[in-house]
């Protein structure tokens, strides 16, 4: 389609047929939608009206009418008909996305050139769409359906929205992680992970790690500032969890998330890397969790036979345990951010949170890099037991628990929420827990502390009596309990902190959030009409 004088493009209005009827088809390229309605009045079954935003077309190819298309309606008495279909996203109940496809025909080839010429040129003009994607795909995660899936749903919709691909099905673990440093990356316009959370983390890994390492960043440096990763990730949900895809697209669905890739979305991620004694362990983009989510994520892994219901197994077990941990945990708030984690509204598509808290850190690193600063904002101190310390980056919904840890958290905002669950009894903490999966407020206990934080460091007392060379009680003789109360909950060993579903070596660790470290194919959750808590800039101006 040509541009007009002054970057202006046409406007396509123009009568086809669609099923039995002639449709009045509009394609107004200026606005950015395709729309079609009946023109029949109302009260003849006729008003009928659709929409579609040009930027949600998926592809547009000639068809070929079969005998009984051609024979019906007005066409039987004329020349031969030409067809086109449109495909395009049907968007469904709860952020559920469908690949929707209409059939238009005329009998005027000179008009039908003119449509597919403008339609094609309108997709070819969606610059930020995926045109070559590398995919690697893990046939052991979740259910083991990771390759049935790609095959079945993903890879005809890639190939209808002319996307080619370069698929590697994983062998062993981390071998998607050690691909991404050898390959030519600079082929590929992303990459797509078809897993769960730890085969995200695996190619996140790779990206970020090969992203540092050809910038000459040092990655066991905590203060390293870390090059931000443009090379978006797409993740088709094939896990036991797969609480990132859904906190990012609102639903766990393959086919979603396959659209979502297709017509090129962009979600920035805050990104945490974790470190122990100047050495780099881990990045994290959902949960860092120390105490119950930490040793269900370790008995779990023993369980993997089960697939997900291993870590309902697991969950359980550990919670009868009631094990509760001492340490110390010491935080940064995090100032830059407008939010805060008891606000009622979600992070959204297009938040506006985080658009402002990337703003607000980029003019404070701006500041500091001329005053040659570095970040000496104050520290907070918590000294105590816990049963849970858990941080997270985003809200970590997921279809276990489809509000998440911290329903308030944002995507791309800066900062971790860190949620301190303190020593309680077993009747609290299930209380507690009850409320992942209800409408009820999560953080109204007693016992749960809850913080926005930029970065926070955790050293549990087993490691810092093992520094300051106190003995450690009846450890080896009395295995890991507490010498003096055998039938108490207090366990004077570590627990393990689970890292976006992988287990830590260390439970020392020092942890900073990278704002929008990386991306992904996705939008963030959709706003719907009932949605009303959703922010948008006047309510947050309100609340100034
Ligand atoms: N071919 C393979 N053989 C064994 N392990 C693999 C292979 N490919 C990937 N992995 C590892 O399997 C681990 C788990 O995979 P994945 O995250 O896909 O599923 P899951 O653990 O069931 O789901 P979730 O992380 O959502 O709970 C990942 O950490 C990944 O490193
Ligand atoms: C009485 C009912 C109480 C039920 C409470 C259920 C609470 C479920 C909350 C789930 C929160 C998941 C947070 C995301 C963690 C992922 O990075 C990780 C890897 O996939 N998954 C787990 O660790 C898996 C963790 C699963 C724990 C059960
Ligand atoms: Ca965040």
């Amino acid at each position: 389609m040509e541009e007009l004088p002054g970057g202006r493009r046409p406007r396509l209005v123009s009568t086809l047929g669609l099923g039995q009827r002639s449709w009045e088809v509009t394609l107004d390229a200026e606005r950015g939608w395709l729309a079609w309605r009946d023109p029949r009045p109302p009260r003849r079954r006729g008003g009928e009206n659709y929409f579609v935003p040009t930027s949600e077309i998926i592809a547009v190819e000639e068809t070929e009418l079969n005998e009984k298309q051609r024979n019906i309606g007005r066409w039987q008495k004329m020349a031969k008909p030409h067809a086109f279909t449109v495909y395009y996203v049907k968007k469904d109940r709860n952020h559920r996305w469908r690949c929707g496809d209409v059939t238009f025909s005329c009998v005027d080839e000179y008009l039908y050139d003119q449509w597919m010429q403008a339609l094609k040129q309108l997709l070819e003009m969606q610059r930020s769409r995926p045109k070559h994607l590398l995919v690697y795909i893990n046939p052991y995660g979740g259910k083991r359906q990771g390759k049935r899936i790609y095959e079945q749903k993903v890879a005809p919709l890639f190939s209808l929205a002319s996307i080619s691909t370069d698929v590697v099905i994983t062998e062993y673990a981390n071998h998607a992680k050690d691909n991404l440093f050898e390959v030519n990356i600079n082929k590929y316009d992303g990459v797509v992970c078809v897993g769960g959370d730890g085969m995200f983390s695996e190619v996140m890994h790779g990206l970020i790690g090969r992203m540092q390492k050809d910038s000459g960043i040092d990655q066991n440096n905590p203060k390293a500032p870390l090059v931000q990763c443009n090379i978006r990730i797409g993740i088709i949900p094939a896990g036991s969890t797969d609480c990132i895809c859904y906190s990012t697209v609102g639903i766990s669905d393959p086919v979603t998330s396959a659209l979502h890739i297709i017509v090129g979305d962009c979600q920035p991620l805050d990104v945490s890397s974790v470190h122990h004694n100047n050495t780099f362990l881990k990045y994290s983009v959902s949960l860092l969790g120390y105490g119950f989510y930490g040793d269900t994520l370790k008995d779990s892994e023993k369980k993997r036979w089960m697939g997900p219901m291993r870590y309902d197994y697991s969950g359980l077990k550990t919670f009868l345990s009631h094990h509760y941990y001492e340490g110390t945990i010491s935080f940064q708030p995090a100032k830059h951010t407008l939010g805060s984690p008891r606000d009622k509204d979600s992070c959204r598509t297009g938040c506006y949170i985080c658009k402002k808290s990337e703003q607000q850190l980029a003019e404070q690193h701006k500041e500091r890099g001329l005053k040659h600063e570095e970040d000496e904002e104050e520290w907070k101190v918590i000294k105590g037991k816990f049963l849970a310390i858990n941080s997270v980056n985003m809200s970590c919904s997921c279809p276990r628990s489809p509000k998440g840890l911290s329903p308030a958290a944002h995507l791309a905002d800066g900062s971790a929420d860190l949620i301190l669950v303190r020593k309680c009894s077993r009747l609290d903490f299930l209380r507690y827990l009850v409320r992942h999966r209800n409408q009820h407020d999560q953080f109204d206990f007693s016992f749960v502390d809850v913080y926005r934080v930029k970065s926070f460091q955790f050293t549990s007392k087993l490691s810092e009596d093992n520094e300051s060379n106190v003995t450690v009680i009846g450890k080896k003789r009395f295995g890991q309990f507490c010498r003096d109360h055998p039938a108490c909950c207090c366990n004077i060993a570590n627990s393990t902190w689970n890292c976006d579903g992988e287990t830590l070596d260390s439970s020392a660790i020092e942890v900073r959030v990278h704002c929008q470290l990386m991306k992904l194919f996705a939008r963030g959750i959709e706003k719907n009409c009932n949605d009303e808590a959703a922010y948008s800039q006047s309510s947050v101006e309100q609340s100034l």
